[in-house]
């Protein structure tokens, strides 16, 4: 059996809460995808316990708890600053429309619990020795940095058909293979994907997206359909094809929907209607329209000085990153320092304001902000100083 020596201080703080559950009489151990991240060295960001204890009885034994999800089993325990989820042993019966199911099983042991589990390498158990619990070969899996069902894939799929965009996701995430009988029942059951909520599929898209091994993933997604069954995508796969030979993988969300867009080949006023069919945020439509547009028009021709100004610092850079991604040559160098030498970067950053300019005699109303926009365009444009000498004198002619 396998032991790990020095535990992370997310677990060892988190030793007296199962500690508290063993010498009730219960069983506890570590779980999940932090036992995985624990034995590739990744970062651990949250850990997760399982015990024997039934939701009631974990209420009974901590003070403080809270009912994050207790018709699932997880009570949160509030123990020493630390807060900690702790969820029943169960089995998920009655999978209804290929969702997690409404009603849980709990159990009273760990081997029905870990054979429910979606992948080998997420069906892993610790206890508070750092004794590994590995039914499944998780370990060798690991080894082979192989993604593969726990028991019969088509079984864990119809459980939960998330499963399918988790496991793409983790292959991208560890730079894994899919297993061949793993994907061949993604394959068999990709229909089953819109059943699951939009929102939950694009955050796995998107972990897919941004993770190490992005193309080699999307690759996958395509080969086995799951990409028919998402937003927007359906009938799409030629022209997604491009994906898994990009120069590089995004390294941020906004980028990662930009090269999306762009191999779609979708009007500027197509992205709105994209993004939101995708659950996206309006914060980030904007931002991707900004990026593709500015794309567009340097893949036309050189941009103004306005152009840069009104694109703004970031949307600069993630057109840059984007049009690497996408092996659109760009003179990045020269676009960045001309951006830094723009005279103002924001209209904060003009010598004058809409009270100077009253001031001065200018009357207030619409042609107020006519003439602001005109003096900075003047700015920009390098006919004009940013100065306000230079902008008294100019208004004094005019
Ligand atoms: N559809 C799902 C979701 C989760 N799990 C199980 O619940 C664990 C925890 O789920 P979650 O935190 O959502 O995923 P992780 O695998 O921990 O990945 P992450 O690093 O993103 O948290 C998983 O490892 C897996 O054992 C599952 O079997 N089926
Ligand atoms: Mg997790």
């Amino acid at each position: 059996m396998m032991k790990i020596d020095k535990l992370p201080a997310l677990f060892v703080t988190a030793i007296p809460v199962l500690k508290k559950l063993e010498q009730a009489g219960f069983e506890a151990y570590f779980v999940g995808g932090s036992i995985r991240d624990l034995l590739l060295q990744r970062d651990i960001h949250d850990i997760d316990i399982a015990t024997s204890a039934y939701p009631e009885e974990v209420k009974q034994l901590f003070s403080k708890t809270i009912d994050t999800g207790i018709k699932h089993g997880t009570v949160t325990v509030l123990y020493d600053h630390g807060s900690y989820e702790i969820t029943t042993f169960r089995t998920e019966t009655g999978y209804q429309d290929f969702r997690r199911p409404d009603q849980v099983t709990f159990v009273r042991n760990l081997s029905e619990d870990l054979k429910r589990r979606d992948f080998t390498i997420n069906a892993l158990a610790m206890n508070t020795e750092g004794l590994i619990v590995d039914l499944f070969d998780g370990l060798g899996d690991l080894e082979r940095h192989l993604i593969k069902a726990v028991g019969n894939p088509m079984q864990r799929f119809h459980e939960d058909a998330l499963r399918m965009m988790r496991a793409v996701r983790l292959m991208s995430q560890l730079k894994f293979t899919l297993e061949d009988k793993t994907q061949a029942a993604i394959k068999d059951m990709h229909q089953l994907l819109p059943k699951i909520s939009v929102e939950r599929i694009r955050d796995e898209f998107v972990k897919m997206g941004l993770g190490a091994n992005s193309r080699a993933a999307f690759q996958v997604f395509l080969d086995t359909q799951l990409s028919e069954g998402v937003p927007n995508f359906t009938g799409k796969s030629e022209l997604l094809s491009v994906y898994p030979s990009l120069e590089f993988n995004p390294a941020e969300e906004s980028s990662l929907w930009a090269v999306i867009i762009i191999l779609l080949k979708l009007q500027n006023k197509e992205i709105a209607h994209f993004m939101h069919d995708w659950k996206n945020s309006n914060a980030m439509t904007a931002k991707v329209e900004k990026i593709v547009a500015l794309f567009d028009l340097i893949s036309e021709r050189s941009p103004s000085n306005y152009d840069l100004f009104e694109a703004g610092k970031e949307t600069l850079l993630k057109t840059i990153d984007v049009a690497h991604i996408l092996g659109q040559p760009v003179n990045a160098e020269a676009l960045v320092d001309r951006y830094l030498a723009l005279p103002i970067k924001s209209l904060a950053e003009l010598a004058v304001d809409g009270q100077f300019l009253i001031a001065a005699g200018v009357a207030p109303g619409p042609q107020l902000g006519q003439l602001l926009t005109t003096l900075k365009q003047k700015i920009l444009a390098g006919e004009l100083e940013n100065t306000q000498e230079a902008i008294s004198t100019y208004l004094a002619q005019g």
